[in-house]
């Protein structure tokens, strides 16, 4: 057992003080110390904790698994009733947003009812992560089909932040 409790010198623990001090005299011997990286490693463990509370209370993009899958007649016949923009094969809701997109409004309700994926990508304009964040919390449904591929950049950046609360182990035995 490691004899210190709080694990820096100035931390308040008098019996680890104490105990310091006997070995420092000749009075106490073999004191156990926990290594470093043990340490390190339970530090980072309570910070990613910390930060996932702080996370979980922030909201998010809805998981792709929980949005509706919609098909391209229906997203063409509610683009009619309401501003939906599509992007890798995610459907937006942009309609509180044409009036403060900074590249302008029309721009942005020109492809309403349209894919604008390559025009979003640099196409048009290769826009920043804040726009990503933004584009993924206006998400209403998933395209049925949805992309062959689902390229890097569609997951945005602010879900990559997330931390994972488990691991799952998908590995089968050899
Ligand atoms: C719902 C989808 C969209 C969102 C959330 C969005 C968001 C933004 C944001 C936040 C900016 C500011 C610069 C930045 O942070 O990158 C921006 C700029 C811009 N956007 Fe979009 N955008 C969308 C769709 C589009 C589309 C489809 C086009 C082109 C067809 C476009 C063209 C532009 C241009 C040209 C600018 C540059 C404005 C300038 O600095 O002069 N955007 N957009």
């Amino acid at each position: 057992m490691d004899y210190r409790n709080a694990v820096k010198w100035y931390q308040w623990d008098p019996t680890k003080w104490f105990i310091a001090v006997c070995s420092y005299l000749g009075a106490a011997s073999h004191l156990r110390v926990f290594p470093d990286v043990e340490v390190t490693r339970s530090q980072l463990t309570m910070k990613l904790k910390q930060l996932k509370t702080e996370l979980d209370s922030l909201p998010w993009p809805v998981a792709s698994d929980d949005l509706p899958i919609i098909s391209w007649e229906s997203y063409q016949e509610q683009s009619k009733e309401r501003d939906l923009v599509l992007v890798s094969g995610f459907i937006h809701d942009v309609n509180e947003f044409v009036d403060q997109h900074p590249g302008g409004q029309g721009i942005l309700q020109a492809y309403i009812g349209r894919d604008a994926t390559p025009a979003f990508f640099g196409g048009v304009y290769d826009h920043s992560n804040a726009a990503h964040n933004l584009l993924a919390s206006m998400r209403v449904g998933a395209l049925h089909g949805g992309l062959e591929q689902i390229n890097e950049d569609a997951v945005p950046p602010c879900q990559k932040l997330q931390v994972v609360s488990r691991v799952l182990v998908s590995r089968k035995p050899e």
